[in-house]
């Protein structure tokens, strides 16, 4: 695909759900669907040769984006969830490009948010831009209390922006900073996520989705949404990129288009987000993970919403990822395996 043409103004690589954990193969929660625990480590592998294997410079991934999940569950109860996250880290060492890691259900189920925080995972760097620095506050703060640091902290989001090229914008979203994972149960947002859970999720199992309809089976325990905060600076981040002109690319482990994915694996409040993207011309795709089946939709504005297939359930005879070259007026995906190659127009 495009030989032969100008280079790619910077490229960057994909992946999603690698879900490794040193464990024979197994199922999904309703053995429909086989998991390759181990594979997944050699899947990553294949990936990483194959983004450093690019020699031009402009067709090189300038960055890696890890959509989430990136060990599985299991480790938890293995007691090995430090290790496994070390063997996934080297594997994703071995490639020259910075990772942008993003935080899905599973990284909860092996860390704390605090721990996730500290850890490698948090991908934030100290020049970029986050929800906390851009919280409209005055300079200064006003000198909080304890009591409300500490409260603050509960309350954290995992989220920033970083422009690796000009007029290029990425932002990685939180989409489980209203949660019933991960959230610390004394902290407000904890509160508020059960209190929504619970108002359209009435099965004791609060991992069983709702059978009322298709997108009211969103509201399980694995899933989880953007806090108003969060919603808030993501207005700012956006009004500011339509401004300047900048094409967007936003980032999360759950999908926010019903068309894109099974709606079990939608966030809780999509709809608050879709129309907001949907309201900012800068806004050209929204890449997320979770739905290990994959999925594409665009939208009636001409926004790109990629659902990344899933490394966890791919077969050792298949692969699943990709580089992405952006062009002035388009990003080329170039898949491998289960993931499809896509020519995403921008609006
Ligand atoms: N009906 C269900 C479904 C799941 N669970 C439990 O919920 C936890 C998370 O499920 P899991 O399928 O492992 O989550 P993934 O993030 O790997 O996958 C998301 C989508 O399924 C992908 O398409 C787990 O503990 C399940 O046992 C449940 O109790 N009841």
């Amino acid at each position: 695909m495009e030989d032969g043409g100008p280079p790619p103004l910077f490229s960057f690589g994909v992946i999603a759900d690698i879900q490794f954990a040193d464990k024979d193969d197994g199922f999904n929660f309703h053995r429909t669907r086989k998991r390759f625990y181990r594979n997944s480590l050699q899947i990553l592998k294949n990936a990483s040769r194959c983004w450093e294997e690019e020699e031009e410079p402009e067709r090189r991934p300038a960055f890696i984006l890890q959509l989430g999940d990136i060990i599985d569950g299991f480790n938890r109860e293995l007691s090995a969830s430090e290790r496994a996250l070390q063997t996934v880290l080297d594997e994703f060492s071995s490639c020259s490009a910075k990772v942008h890691h993003v935080w899905g259900n599973h990284e909860f189920y092996n860390f704390s948010r605090a721990a996730l925080f500290q850890s490698a995972l948090n991908s934030r760097d100290r020049g970029e831009r986050g929800a906390e620095d851009e919280g409209g506050e005055e300079e200064g703060g006003g000198g909080r209390g304890e009591e409300e640091e500490k409260e603050n902290s509960l309350e954290e989001v995992y989220a920033y922006h970083f422009s690796p090229h000009p007029k290029f914008r990425f932002i990685v979203l939180d989409a489980y900073d209203l949660s019933i994972i991960g959230r610390d149960k004394s902290s407000k947002k904890f509160k508020q996520s059960m209190k929504i859970i619970t108002e359209h999720n009435h099965n004791e199992e609060l991992n069983e989705p709702p059978a009322i309809s298709p997108l009211e089976s969103r509201f399980v325990k694995y899933n989880g949404g953007f806090s108003q905060d969060q919603l808030d600076w993501l207005e700012r981040v956006l009004t500011s990129a339509d401004e300047n002109e900048e094409k967007v690319t936003i980032l999360s482990h759950l999908p926010v288009h019903p068309y894109s994915t099974d709606p079990v694996c939608l966030a809780w409040n999509y709809d608050k987000i879709l129309s907001m993207l949907q309201a900012h011309n800068s806004v050209v795709c929204f890449m997320a993970g979770h739905d290990h089946d994959g999925g594409y939709h665009m939208d009636t504005y001409g926004v790109h919403h990629l659902t990344l297939e899933g490394v966890i359930e791919t077969p050792p005879i298949s692969d699943a990822f990709g580089i992405v070259y952006v062009y002035e007026d388009r990003m080329v995906l170039q898949g491998r395996g289960r993931i499809s190659d896509r020519v995403l127009m921008f609006r």
